[in-house]
């Protein structure tokens, strides 16, 4: 519950708890004034003392229905309001989350997260709807426990006994249906994981549907059946649970009438108003165990979002937008001494490092290397998406630290291999038209791509195409240092040769440092600087003699 609380809390406000509780403790009240007319009256009628239509009584039964009306369309309100606040609030919080994110904390936490957007959210969001009614029904079972001592303390004490006893066997099971709540959480990561996988790779899949067989067979239908034998188990633990509760009271009733009337020797009115009040009582705390499993998987839920959050605020980390812009003519330098990162605390996990590197305004520098040599590793951890463990980054001289990482992140521009290309031109404090027509015509995109405010008129293009979109997006962006993997390897023979000799000289003369990653040899002497990684090692080579290329 403290959980729970924690998430919603800041959601409502506390003025706003205070008003949904305030309304379940009336709405309980209500309940419990309501029963207790009725029990009057047909005590009244019982004992022979109800002498007919009366005035009084008509009024008072239409001032309860009214107020019955009030409070239900306000309570109805209330639920509305509540539900859409927490729905659509959490799931706003969810994605600011994963905005201050650091990269790192963020890789390989996917699935959790559509999970948390797409599973807990209607979990929390049911169970606070039903938060309301729970606690009406607990004010109602209070008021009637109360109502209960005043007729007969004995039996008061015994219908406690009763009420604690169901109390005791429902927490001891409690334990075994949550630990199947949990364990059914964590399939549901996996389910969403494969389920994207079986809609993510589908292209493959319809080719070839033994994949899709493969896939559905040995993993999304396994993890579907334990799933749902876990889940069963435990609602199928909270429904006995309901069942012992409901047949010791039913006991008990029956022990009223036809036993403990008799011996303790109490009145018929007393009796007919004790039965009814337990039949009342039943009603609430039957209400309370449907809510509990309820209850029970949001705290499950609960917990999840507020591991998730942790875990990306890890470490106090938070990408806020940086104070300062560095444009390009204050750039002057990037040098980077030592630095070193390895996935993993393991001696034998993948590392890169120690590395030293430098560029400068205006500079080219080409990286190449073998598959899985750690280009990619490297300038990740140049770029500040993955933090390393030694070393120093230096921006014109002054050393990035945890507190100067968001302003040195936006000092770069990046087309990565597996880039992601928006609808839209995103981030810009002013847009270039004359840029943009300037680079869709170098680019050689006009009449392809065009402009509808800062939306692209399309996305649906060949991947080359993409590719160079992606790329005019990045260098509207105006950052001084320009980034970009393997980006020609899509490009055909006449516009890779245009790329290398015509627009990276272009865009050096804009002032632009770039860093590529490529596999192009044929054009490694368009670079100042080429490296070769080798390993994790970063080696600087010599720039080959444009003539000997042109012979290659
Ligand atoms: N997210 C990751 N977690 C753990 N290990 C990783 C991760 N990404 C890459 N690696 C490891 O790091 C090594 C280097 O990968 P990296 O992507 O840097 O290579 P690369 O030189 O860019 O390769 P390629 O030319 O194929 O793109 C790989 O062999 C892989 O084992």
């Amino acid at each position: 519950m403290r959980r729970i609380l924690k998430i919603v809390l800041p959601l409502i406000g506390k003025m706003g708890f205070f008003r949904y509780t305030l309304l379940g403790i009336l709405s309980g009240l209500f309940s419990f004034l309501f029963i207790n007319l009725v029990t009057k009256v047909v005590g009244l009628i019982i004992a022979g003392n109800f002498t007919g239509i009366s005035r009084e009584y008509i009024v008072i039964f239409a001032s309860v229905i009214l107020l019955f009306i009030w409070i239900r369309r306000t309570l109805s309100l209330a639920i509305i309001n509540l539900a859409q606040t927490l729905f659509w609030q959490l799931r706003l919080q969810i994605l600011s989350y994963v905005l201050k994110a650091g990269y790192q904390q963020l890789s390989g936490r996917k699935e959790r997260i559509y999970s948390a957007i797409f599973n807990d959210v209607y979990i929390l969001t049911d169970a606070s709807m039903s938060i309301i009614s729970f606690a009406t029904s607990l004010i109602l079972a209070l008021a009637s426990l109360g109502y209960l001592a005043s007729i007969s303390f004995t039996l008061f004490l015994i219908t406690l006994g009763v009420a604690l006893l169901g109390v005791t066997v429902y927490h001891i099971g409690t334990k075994k249906n949550n630990r199947s709540l949990q364990k059914t959480r964590v399939l549901e990561n996996k389910f969403v994981a494969k389920a994207n996988a079986l809609l993510d790779g589908f292209k493959e899949i319809y080719i070839e549907p033994r994949k899709g067989k493969d896939i559905y067979e040995n993993s999304i239908d396994p993890i579907a059946k334990e799933a749902y034998r876990s889940n069963t188990l435990a609602f199928t633990g909270f429904l006995n649970n309901q069942i012992t509760g409901q047949v010791l009271f039913y006991i008990l009733i029956s022990s009223v009438l036809l036993f403990f009337s008799i011996t303790l020797n109490i009145k018929p009115k007393d009796t007919v108003s004790f039965v009814f009040t337990l039949l009342y009582l039943l009603g609430a705390i039957e209400t309370i165990m449907v809510i509990l499993p309820g209850l029970m998987r949001a705290r499950v839920a609960a917990n999840h979002l507020v591991d998730l959050k942790n875990e990306l605020e890890e470490a106090g980390f938070s990408n806020p937008l940086p104070e300062k812009y560095i444009n390009r003519e204050e750039f002057e330098s990037i040098s980077v001494r030592g630095l070193e990162f390895r996935y993993d605390d393991n001696e034998s996990a993948f590392g890169v490092g120690p590395v030293n590197f430098d560029i400068r305004q205006g500079e080219v520098a080409f990286i190449y290397g073998g598959n899985g040599s750690g280009k990619t590793t490297f300038v990740y951890m140049t770029l500040g998406l993955w933090l390393p463990s030694a070393g120093e980054i230096r921006l014109n001289g002054v050393r990035v630290s945890h507190d100067n990482y968001p302003a040195y992140r936006a000092a770069f521009a990046v087309v990565y291999s597996n880039f992601y290309l928006f609808e839209e031109l995103l981030g810009l404090e002013t847009f270039n038209r004359e840029k943009w027509n300037y680079y869709i015509r170098l680019f050689e995109l006009e009449g392809k791509v065009t402009l509808e405010g800062t939306k692209f008129s399309t996305t649906e293009l060949s991947t080359g195409q993409r590719k160079r979109l992606a790329l005019i997006a990045a260098l509207m962006e105006e950052k001084p240092v320009l980034v970009i993997d393997e980006w020609a390897a899509d490009q055909d023979p006449y516009f890779r040769r245009k790329f290398y000799t015509e627009i990276i000289p272009l865009l050096k003369k804009e002032g632009i440092a770039i860093i590529a990653i490529t596999h192009d040899d044929r054009y490694y002497n368009c670079a100042d600087k080429l490296y070769r990684m080798d390993y994790g090692k970063l080696v600087r080579e010599s720039v080959p003699d444009p003539m000997a290329s042109m012979l290659n």
